[in-house]
């Protein structure tokens, strides 16, 4: 059988973190040479055996940015299939609590107002996560 059969398709699970800052949120572009080139997404990455979404979370954050933060809310696990992987995302609303962020695997970063973010190049398994996102923040009563 080759091992281009639906069912050889690899998973993963991949926490990734909507980062609030002063009501706009975080979006990070993957870079040319990545899987998914130049697309946008929420930073984090695969979990490792044995691992919680959230420390998981925390992990890529610190790996991939240099910042330590705090996971808040989940919102709902989104699975995607591309041509030769499936993933599914765990996203959480996070805040920054310490550090400065450093671009250690992304190629740019942008902070957004939640209105606006569904205007960006995003990766494909992040579309529902963003409807949700925009949804649960857009209809919170002003403060
Ligand atoms: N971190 C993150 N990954 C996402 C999002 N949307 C989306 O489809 N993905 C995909 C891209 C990758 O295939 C996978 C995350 O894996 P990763 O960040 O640990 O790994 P990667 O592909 O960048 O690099 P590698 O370690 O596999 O070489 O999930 C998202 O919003 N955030």
């Amino acid at each position: 059988m080759s091992n281009e059969t639906a069912s050889a398709k690899r998973h993963v699970h991949v926490a990734c973190a909507i980062i609030e800052r002063d009501g706009l949120v975080l979006s990070a572009l993957r870079k040319a040479s990545a899987n998914l080139p130049l697309k946008w997404e929420f930073p984090g990455g695969k979990l490792e055996p044995g691992e919680e979404l959230e420390e998981c979370l925390r992990r890529e954050l610190i790996e991939e940015m240099g910042v330590e933060i705090a996971v808040g809310r989940p919102l709902t696990p989104a699975t995607h299939s591309y041509e030769n992987l499936t993933v599914t995302l765990y996203p959480f609303v996070c805040s920054i609590t310490a550090g400065e962020i450093v671009l250690y695997e992304h190629t740019a970063i942008t902070w957004l107002p939640p209105a606006t973010l569904h205007e960006l190049d995003w990766a494909e398994a992040d579309f529902p996560i963003i409807a949700e996102y925009q949804q649960s923040v857009l209809a919170q009563p002003a403060a």
